[in-house]
């Protein structure tokens, strides 16, 4: 463990990049305070910055990076693919491939379209939606994050949260006045405001688990109500497992959770952590989507040659090696560890999570964004700050999700606990 760091080298850069990169950074939410380190390279669970720092990742670049940096498997797909060229502009067999792997584990997704984002996958189904139902509404949970497109950037969690701007500027009154938001884990509220719109409702989008505010998990029996109340009132149902998908099970938090969504969302792991994005569901909902049907939607780089071929490398792998199983222990390990570590301390935290994902919430157990924004986040940075100086990278806000990947060592996870001992 490194008990005093030198981020000198990052400082400077940082200093050059602000004049040239708006605060610096890429995403806001790698705007650390006060400033970010710069990263130089990354390798199994370890992330490298400019100054030769070494920490432990648990931010794992927000998620995609299941297998930890650099994994062999994933680069020799890509570097395979590297040889026979990345970008084509026409279809691939490297597309229908991934597609018949998708559905094959998510039942609910007949079809699917590949795109580059997470942002463009959500924004692409909100769309659909629409077009499918003929509605303008949808609802979406406060705090929940579907990336930065306009229709969502309404009490948005994520950096948005963290920055303390939920609500974008630059977007007209009129291109959120459809976006409708309802607490999470409060379906009496949900179903007077689906009961009230229904008329012009075309679908409710969630985080199945609240990932971009948390983890903040579903109360037992939330998601098959909202299931059986968006079934009741023809409403479409859009999980976004941007983050879930591949994460809890191969089959994401559907199959975790057992509950069918019309319509899914995934990114992030998909892509082996290159750039993607996908939007799926039933067939009669998909066939709407142009060139089938009206509803246009398109991409240069949607379904790019590398992403995808990273994303069936990936996708194999965690089927293959049951990884699940190693990722889900080793996230109930740390749970149940820091949790002893926060009793033992008397300490008014809450330890949450579910498989891989896992938090020190700095406040009582919160099931939702309100309660969310009771914890102590300031308090949150600096404990961010100390865990970085004893050598574990942690997201750098209180309302991102740590997650676990299949190369964190016990060594790792040993080192990482008496860091929490030592900091908390
Ligand atoms: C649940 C969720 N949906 C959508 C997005 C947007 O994905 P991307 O950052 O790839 O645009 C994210 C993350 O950013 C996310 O966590
Ligand atoms: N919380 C976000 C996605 O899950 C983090 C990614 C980003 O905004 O840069």
């Amino acid at each position: 463990m490194v008990s005093e760091i030198t981020l000198e080298k990052s400082r400077q850069m940082y200093e050059k990049a602000k004049t040239l990169i708006p605060g610096g950074v890429s995403s806001p939410v790698r705007a650390i305070k006060p400033h970010p380190f710069y990263t130089a390279s990354a390798n199994g669970s370890k992330i490298r910055d400019l100054d030769g720092n070494e920490y432990i990742d648990y931010c794992l670049a927000y998620g995609p990076a299941v297998l930890g940096h650099n994994h062999p498997v994933i680069k020799e797909a890509i570097r395979q693919q590297l040889d026979k060229g990345w970008l084509y502009g026409t279809p691939t067999e490297l597309e229908v491939t991934l597609a018949e792997k998708v559905a094959s584990y998510y039942p609910s997704i007949d079809m699917l379209r590949f795109v580059s984002t997470g942002t463009e996958a959500t924004m692409s189904a909100l769309r659909l939606a629409r077009g499918f139902t003929r509605r303008n509404k949808f609802i979406k949970i406060e705090g929940g994050f579907h990336g930065a497109h306009d229709a969502v950037l309404v009490k948005a969690g994520s950096g948005a949260t963290t920055l303390g701007e939920p609500d974008s500027l630059g977007i007209p009154a009129d291109f959120t006045k459809h976006t409708l938001q309802a607490p999470y884990n409060d379906i009496e509220t949900m179903t007077s405001l689906v009961e009230k719109n229904r008329d012009d409702l075309a679908a409710v989008i969630i985080e199945p688990v609240l990932g971009n505010i948390g983890p903040v998990l579903p109360l037992p029996g939330y998601l098959e109500e909202l299931r059986k109340l968006t079934e009741e009132n023809d409403v479409l149902l859009i999980f976004d497992e941007v983050i879930t998908g591949f994460r809890l099970a191969m089959g994401g938090a559907q199959e975790y959770f057992g509950v069918v969504p019309d319509m899914t969302t995934l990114g992030k792991i998909v892509g082996g952590g290159l750039p993607i994005g996908v939007f799926g569901g039933k067939r009669e909902i998909m066939e709407m989507i142009a060139p089938s049907g009206a509803v246009y939607q398109a991409g240069t780089f949607s379904g790019s040659p590398c992403s995808v071929a990273a994303g069936i490398a990936m996708v194999d792998y965690l089927n293959e090696e049951n990884i699940h199983a190693k990722l889900n222990s080793a996230g109930d390990y740390m749970r149940a560890a820091l949790s002893e570590i926060v009793e033992d301390e008397g300490l008014d935290y809450h330890v949450c999570g579910i498989a891989s994902m896992f938090k020190i919430f700095f406040g009582d157990e919160p099931h939702n964004y309100q309660e969310v924004l009771k914890c102590d986040k300031e308090g949150y940075l600096a404990f961010f700050h100390r865990m970085l100086a004893s050598g574990v990278f942690l997201p750098p806000s209180q309302f991102e999700t740590n997650f676990i990947s299949a190369v964190h060592s016990d060594e790792d996870i040993e080192k990482t606990l008496e860091a929490y001992l030592e900091n908390l």
